[in-house]
């Protein structure tokens, strides 16, 4: 079954500025200078306290795929200066023709809980390729991490109830529809209304019927007949297109016709009203005229709040379904993934170590060659710890909360952990195997089965530790004090 779309070349998707910056390190001979490149965000989405990560799986498909095709290079000769004048010398295009990708990838599997200022990606060759990859890998990182955390929201407001994804009409575009459907499974959904993703993804595909069917009928009575008729199988009615009452009493005596053809009367869905009052009212209807089997589905401008506020409320609602709030990520429609420079190896051999300096300490990047240590106990995570490769902890260590020095953590050699970024490419080469979309979302559930639920909270949720290994802080501190005096 492929997995993306991105399997063609793709090397055009980036922003002009990165090419021209490739060109520039070709035209002045420093383009195979080795670089290593962080991919990070800094806040959590939704004023929340966890993110997934999501994307990897676009990433590789880009990067496996990653040439300038001939009319990708054509195109680029087409391309003229403020003076008219080709912007790219021939030679440069030459180059490009044959350039594939030789660099390493480390990253985060896909389906971790990840925090600020954490590498999700890190980046490592000949400068000219990581500086190309910028634009690309924060595109297919950003999105879906920011819906598959949006989904697992969704996911814990739900508990056991199932969540349909509905979003497609909604989404932003083709891609943002698919790849939000992706996302959105893997976060927590367990099916989607978008046929497509279900091909290219395996994703299950759900689906109920709209007003219209029921409009097109004489009376809504007749309208749910047929439709039990015809897919006895896969029988929701919606009930809400005249009185939803009256509509629940029609969807019964629906029921009753199926079940005596030996088929049941699947789930009735609300779409406007009073939901939890109205499902309350449907459950009683069902219970008594003996469909204590068929399910109620809500849906209506859903989030994970009202959702929250429905169960809250007694909702008898065991199915919900969400779209436009879920797929364009509402409240919040980007997740502010960066990509910084943080180490070049010099002539000498040895790594120059990077960071971009700030008034606000937050935008302020760290340097080297970074990796996460994520310990844990028999609980849950207890911190992660971002260290450098070149200078890895040895023994017991102690780890230093970036924005208070005197914040601390300390770890005996003892306790358990594990480092989060595996090897995706080795010199160019794809080394990691990729996991089912359907392992990724189990991953999912299983990585916030051990944070606290104090961090997995919607209002003021707790910070979960994340710090920088102690030789790591030095040198950072280090840099910014050296570059400050400069
Ligand atoms: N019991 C409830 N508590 C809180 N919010 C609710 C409750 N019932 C419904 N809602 C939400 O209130 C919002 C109001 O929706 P809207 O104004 O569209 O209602 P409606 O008029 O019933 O629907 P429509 O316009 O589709 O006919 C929706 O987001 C809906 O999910
Ligand atoms: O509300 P969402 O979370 O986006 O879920 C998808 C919505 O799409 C459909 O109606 P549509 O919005 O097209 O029309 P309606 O508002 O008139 O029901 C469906 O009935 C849902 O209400
Ligand atoms: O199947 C449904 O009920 C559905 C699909 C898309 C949007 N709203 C509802």
């Amino acid at each position: 079954m492929p997995e993306s779309f991105y399997n063609t070349s793709l090397s055009l998707l980036t922003d002009l500025y990165q090419i021209t910056m490739a060109y520039g390190y070709w035209k002045s001979g420093t383009a195979g200078k080795e670089s290593v490149f962080n991919l990070y965000f800094r806040k959590h989405p939704f004023q929340g306290g966890f993110t997934v990560a999501c994307g990897l799986s676009a990433v590789i498909d880009y990067l496996t795929a990653f040439s300038f095709a001939d009319d990708d290079l054509h195109y680029l000769r087409t391309l003229t200066g403020t003076d008219g004048r080709p912007l790219f010398e021939p030679g440069f295009l030459d180059y490009l023709k044959n350039l594939r990708f030789s660099g390493d990838i480390d990253a985060v599997p896909e389906g971790t809980v990840v925090f600020p200022n954490e590498p999700l990606v890190r980046v490592r060759g000949p400068i000219l390729q990581c500086q190309l990859l910028e634009t690309p890998l924060l595109t297919l990182v950003n999105f879906q991490s920011l819906i598959a955390t949006k989904a697992a929201r969704m996911r814990l407001a739900a508990g056991s109830d199932t969540l349909l994804e509905f979003g497609l009409r909604r989404a932003q575009g083709i891609d943002g529809g698919l790849t939000a459907s992706r996302a959105a499974y893997i976060g927590g959904c367990d099916a989607t209304s978008n046929v497509l993703a279900g091909k290219l993804y395996g994703i299950p595909v759900r689906g109920t019927h709209a007003h219209s069917w029921v409009m097109s009928f004489a009376d809504e009575l007749e309208s749910f007949r047929v439709y039990a008729d015809v897919l006895p199988n896969n029988v929701t009615l919606l009930v809400d297109t005249y009185d939803t009452i009256q509509g629940v009493k029609n969807a019964i005596e629906a029921g009753k016709v199926l079940r005596s053809k030996g088929y049941q009367l699947s789930a009735i869905r609300l779409d406007s009203g009073d939901l939890a009052y109205l499902s309350i009212e449907a459950r009683r209807l069902l219970d008594e005229a003996g469909f204590p089997e068929t399910s109620i589905v809500g849906s209506n401008d859903l989030d994970e709040y009202l959702v929250t506020s429905l169960k809250h409320q007694g909702a008898k609602i065991t199915i919900w379904g969400i779209g436009t709030k879920l797929v364009t990520a509402y409240d919040q429609p980007a997740l502010g993934g960066v990509y910084k420079l943080a180490a070049i190896r010099n002539p000498s051999g040895a790594w120059e170590y990077k960071l971009k300096l700030s008034e606000q300490a937050i935008k302020i990047s760290t340097p080297g060659l970074q990796q996460v240590r994520r310990f844990y106990d028999e609980h849950g995570f207890i911190s992660d710890m971002i260290y450098n490769e070149e200078t890895p902890p040895a023994g017991a260590t102690t780890m230093i909360d970036p924005y208070d020095f005197t914040r601390q953590r300390h770890f005996s050699e003892t306790t358990p952990y594990v480092d989060l970024l595996e090897p995706i490419f080795r010199k160019g080469q794809l080394v990691a195997g990729q996991p089912s979309i359907h392992a990724v979302r189990n991953r999912v559930q299983h990585q916030l089965a051990q944070l606290h639920p104090g961090i997995k909270r919607f209002t003021n949720p707790h910070a979960y530790p994340v710090g920088l290994e102690q030789q790591l802080h030095q040198l950072k501190t280090d840099l910014i004090l050296q570059l400050r005096r400069q």
